[in-house]
């Protein structure tokens, strides 16, 4: 593959801002700023710091994943994902496992908003598949899910395409697979990031960014390697380095 450039590099980056409050999610974003790169908003910083903090970081240029894995009745979801597309986010996520009448509902949650004139633009909605958290012997042993994880990965990837959604939450090590059946624009987001560098903790299906890259994923999402180092920006800087450098 030709390698690509920074500014390319790093809009593919959503760094995760795993944050217990504002104050510390927009220090670190002014941190970040003028990277280019995405913010990953997750339960911890919206559960804290409501909607006001994806406004905040629009108004500062950010794109912006909210991830927030709706899983509940399609009629419920409907109803939060019009709710979400208000917010002007560009990307958000439902849970795979709520099936195809559930993702269905999201996608339909967002043209009511379009409909409605509430905004313009169509954020990308994306289904979770299996976290990237868990092993194949977790899958297996614990959840009680048989067969090969990947399948499964690509199973709830299938039914998201048909339910109209753009793409799913996937590991790096899936993403061959996940093209392979659903083509390839079909948008592939993958935490379970690890440079070299740093520490797994508890993601267990991971690779490098250079490696998730060469694999053909289209967004990078990277939290604590970034967010957990003395100087976040210059974790970014390295991670950058490794994805564009011979
Ligand atoms: O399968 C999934 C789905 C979401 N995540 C989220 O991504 C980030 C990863 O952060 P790290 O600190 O780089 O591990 C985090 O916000 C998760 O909630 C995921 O890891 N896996």
């Amino acid at each position: 593959m030709s390698l690509l450039t920074r500014n390319e590099a790093a809009g593919k980056i959503m760094v995760a801002l795993d944050k217990p409050d504002a104050q510390a999610a927009l220090e670190l974003a002014e941190r970040l700023q003028g990277f280019g790169c995405w913010m990953k908003v997750g339960m911890e910083l919206f559960f804290a710091a409501g909607p006001a903090i994806v406004q905040e970081l629009k108004s500062r240029g950010f794109r912006i994943f909210l991830d927030l894995k709706m899983h509940d009745i399609p009629n419920t979801v409907r109803g939060g994902a019009r709710s979400i597309t208000r917010l002007g986010v560009d990307l958000f996520n439902v849970h795979g496992a709520g099936g195809l009448a559930m993702m269905s509902a999201a996608a339909e949650g967002v043209q009511d908003a379009l409909q409605a004139g509430d905004v313009e633009q169509a954020p990308l909605v994306i289904a979770v598949t299996q976290l990237t958290s868990t092993s194949q012997q977790v899958l297996n042993d614990e959840i009680g899910i048989p067969g090969d994880l990947e399948n499964a990965v690509v199973h709830y990837a299938e039914l998201a395409r048909k339910a109209g959604l753009q793409g799913v939450v996937a590991s790096p090590l899936e993403v061959a697979a996940v093209k392979k059946a659903c083509g390839a624009s079909f948008i592939t987001v993958t935490p379970g990031i690890r440079p070299r560098w740093a520490e797994v903790g508890d993601q267990t299906r991971i690779t490098t960014p250079r490696d998730a890259l060469e694999g053909g994923t289209d967004y990078l999402v990277i939290g604590r390697p970034i967010t957990g180092a003395s100087k976040p920006e210059e974790a970014l800087d390295t991670i950058l380095k490794e994805m564009t450098q011979l």
